[in-house]
């Protein structure tokens, strides 16, 4: 079964670079914008402003928005509908975690064009067992929307439990098998964030064959370019490169951060195989 067509798409025709939308404190701090919901709401029309329709996906961080409240909710949704109106998706980054009718309630705040936030996919935890998800990722097949799994993160923490050993597997390996068999047997909607280092990502990229990997990791330090895009290589079509760091560090300009998305487009985009 093949990755998602609209994903394919544009990640093919626009490259498979992915922006953060990250209106944190410390960023908020280094543009000299206040921290507050203006500050944000600033904040975010600069970085839409400066990459309007050169990148595919862009990675909304849903508690930079959600800790202004139900005006920082509002704000979220105007996002969405920014990046919607560039002929982007939007990933919403709420890493959640919770099983059963509650993973309904997710589904109706964000995924889809009829839920509160409108998302194209949301990052969820599977640290409650894979199957505690099926109800987010039955939603996002039945909504065209992705559920992006946790597979394998790249904190430094993240080794000891991912990385542990569970009969002749990883965590990381059965989660990404569990991404594969749901995708075989449901229809596409599990997606997959694999930030391991080059050969363990090669690996897990090879067992999610249908699914969406997003590869973080682009402009942080102690990471090859050339490595994420040798793992991206691997899945034509279906790969979503972030960077937040590497961008926003050369805001709040609007040509400088223009210019920034460009390198990294040409950077990984003359390397990264259309299907
Ligand atoms: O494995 C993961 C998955 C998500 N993140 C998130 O990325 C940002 C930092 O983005 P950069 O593009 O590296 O600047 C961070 O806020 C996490 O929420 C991650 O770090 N690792």
């Amino acid at each position: 079964m093949a990755a998602v067509p609209i994903w394919t798409d544009l990640l093919t025709t626009r490259s498979a670079l992915c922006l953060g939308i990250a209106p944190s404190p410390k960023w908020l701090e280094a543009w000299r914008m206040d921290d507050d919901l203006d500050g944000a709401r600033r904040m975010c029309a600069v970085v839409l402003e400066a990459a309007g329709e050169r990148v595919s996906v862009y990675r909304i961080q849903v508690p930079f928005f959600t800790r202004f409240g139900a005006a920082g909710t509002a704000l979220l949704r105007e996002v969405v509908d920014g990046v919607h109106e560039r002929g982007s998706l939007a990933v919403l980054d709420a890493k959640v975690c919770d099983a059963d009718d509650t993973m309904d309630s997710y589904a109706d705040l964000y995924l889809g064009p009829g839920s509160v936030l409108g998302g194209d996919a949301v990052t969820a935890n599977p640290f409650m067992g894979f199957a505690a998800l099926d109800p987010l990722l039955r939603r996002a097949r039945d909504s065209g929307t992705l559920v992006m799994v946790l597979v394998r993160t790249s904190n430094h923490a993240a080794g000891g439990v991912q990385g542990a050993v569970t009969g002749s597997r990883t965590v990381a390996q059965r989660t990404a098998d569990e991404v594969r068999e749901w995708n075989d047997e449901h229809g596409v909607a599990a997606a997959a964030v694999v930030g391991a280092a080059r050969e363990e990502a090669l690996d897990l990229v090879a067992r999610m064959p249908s699914a969406v990997v997003e590869l973080p990791g682009l402009g942080r330090a102690g990471r090859e370019t050339r490595d994420l895009v040798a793992v991206a290589a691997e899945a034509p079509g279906r790969a979503v490169l972030p960077v937040t760091t590497g961008v926003l560090r050369h805001g709040p300009d609007v040509a400088a951060l223009g210019a920034s998305i460009a390198a990294w487009r040409e950077e990984i985009g003359a390397e990264v195989p259309a299907c």
